[in-house]
């Protein structure tokens, strides 16, 4: 190696243990590989959002100046040719453009063989939370055709970071059709949704992503439970160990067929009161947690109980009546390209859960608490994969946030390739642990403080 070579190397390994020791050796500044310089970010250095070695001792608003009046009530000025436009989730051709657009252009893997499927079903329930906006589903369409090209949305919610709790927005699905890629379209679209926003006097955002921006406020990790390996391998989806036979991987990941847990059962709406109360006192425990009502809390656990079913809820309930635990997840599966065989991959992934195994230990760390969380969440989730695998599901999916690094790798979850940074607009905020050690592997030590599971 050159002398030359080898100092880069001795600098950027600096870099990188000054960048750990500034932040007690969190992951989120590690994606640096992955990262520009803050300045080559064009649009987000201009945006209310940290530059990546900022140092700042408080937590907070970063702008907190403006107010409705001061927001344009008209939309951004758009390139000719192409018209802003609404969708409405009700209006079934308005959602059935959505899908098409999203199933055709959405997020794919590097290899561009899966890709994520909404359904109508899903968008349904994505985009019509309580307190949804029509004009929050902002599309761009081509004038002369009407077809959809562009979109973004968002839904309200009040985010509680550490002790604060924030009325804010989550944004997602941010869509750009393919032939309209690199034209800097994105920063309008997040413009524009953000005017909308501000109007409504709200001024702060959530939102996640897989590529890195200035600043993550904390990043977790995809891992992956294989509950139909056949298919995942034929999929290529996995891939055969090299020191297994593809026999041995099916029965390494084989399945149960009966839940274990006594009175586990599907929640129903007369649990919501009982159930709320417990994931409300449950999420307490993270710094990042979305704080639902009870309204919210129905829409987003009962879904909206047609054959569609995108979200599965369960309980579990006590002889004498007591419910106990509670555990969820939502089915969306990734379309499969150019593979003969299957044209889909069913997933479902791990979404809020709650138990109360160690609420009457004053530290969840310590270990009495541990263990029995521990022990809890892996009969917990353990009977989630079995429901999951009889309901058809190839693969169960989750992230190493919320408790979760106690339980994964003893029930054989894999990890997987995708980070996913979690981002906060015009709110600075400290990091937030997201379940992994600096070399992206799961921390079942310092855990997770991540609360919130954005679909
Ligand atoms: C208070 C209310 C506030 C509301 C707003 C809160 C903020 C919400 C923020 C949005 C949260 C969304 C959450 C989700 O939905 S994350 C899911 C994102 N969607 C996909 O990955 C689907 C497939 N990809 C696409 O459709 C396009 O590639 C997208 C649309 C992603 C970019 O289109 P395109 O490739 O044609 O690029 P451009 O030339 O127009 O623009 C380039 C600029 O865009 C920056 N960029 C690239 N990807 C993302 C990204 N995922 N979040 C934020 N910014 C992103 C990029 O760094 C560059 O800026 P800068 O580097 O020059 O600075």
């Amino acid at each position: 190696m050159s002398e030359e070579k080898k100092d880069s190397n001795v600098d950027k390994i600096q870099d990188l243990l000054k960048l750990l020791a500034l932040n007690n050796g969190d992951v989120q500044k590690l994606n640096s590989q992955q990262r520009k310089a803050f300045e080559e970010y064009k649009f987000w250095r201009t945006q209310q959002v940290v530059s990546f070695d900022e140092k700042f001792d408080k937590e907070g608003v970063i702008d907190d100046t403006k107010t409705p009046a001061d927001i344009p009530d008209k939309p951004l000025p758009l390139i000719d040719g192409f018209t802003w436009c609404n969708i409405n989730p009700d209006d079934p051709n308005e959602l059935d453009d959505l899908f098409v657009l999203l199933n055709e252009n959405y997020v794919e893997d590097k290899h561009s063989v899966f890709r994520f499927n909404y359904k109508e079903a899903f968008l349904n329930w994505a985009l019509k939370a309580p307190g949804w906006k029509i004009e929050w589903n902002v599309g761009v369409r081509v004038q002369s055709t009407g077809k959809l090209v562009a979109f973004i949305s968002a839904i309200p919610l009040t985010l509680r970071i550490r002790d604060n709790a924030i009325p804010s927005v989550e944004v997602n699905f941010l869509c750009i059709h393919k032939q309209l890629r690199s034209k800097r379209l994105a920063p309008l679209m997040i413009m524009e949704i953000q005017r909308r926003v501000n109007r409504y006097d709200i001024w702060q955002a959530l939102y996640t992503a897989g590529v890195v921006l200035p600043s993550p406020i904390s990043t977790c990790r995809y891992t992956h439970r294989a509950l139909n390996w056949t298919k995942l391998y034929e999929t290529g989806f996995t891939d055969l160990p090299g020191d297994r036979t593809a026999p041995q991987m099916v029965a390494e990941c084989a399945i149960p067929k009966v839940t274990k847990m006594q009175g586990l059962r599907p929640m129903k709406k007369e649990d919501v009161p009982e159930a709320f109360a417990l994931l409300s006192k449950y999420q307490e425990r993270f710094d990042l947690a979305h704080l639902f009502d009870e309204e919210e809390f129905k829409h987003w656990f009962l879904g909206s109980q047609d054959d569609n079913k995108v979200i599965f809820s369960y309980v579990v309930e006590q002889p004498d009546g007591k419910i106990t635990d509670f555990f969820s997840f939502y089915s969306l599966p990734f379309s499969i390209l150019g593979n003969a065989k299957h044209d889909q991959v069913e997933i479902a992934y791990l979404y809020y859960y709650a138990t109360d195994a160690d609420f009457e230990y004053n530290d969840r760390f310590s270990k009495e608490a541990t263990e029995v969380s521990k022990q809890r969440l892996t009969e917990l989730v353990g009977d989630a994969l079995i429901l999951a695998k009889n309901m058809g599901m190839d693969v169960f999916n989750a992230l190493t946030s919320q408790e979760n690094t106690l339980f994964l790798e003893n029930l054989k979850f894999g990890l997987g390739d995708g980070l996913l940074n979690f981002y906060t607009l015009n709110y600075k905020a400290f990091p937030i642990t997201g379940g992994l050690k600096p070399d992206n592997t799961i921390d079942a030590e310092k855990r997770s403080n991540v609360g919130v599971v954005m679909l």
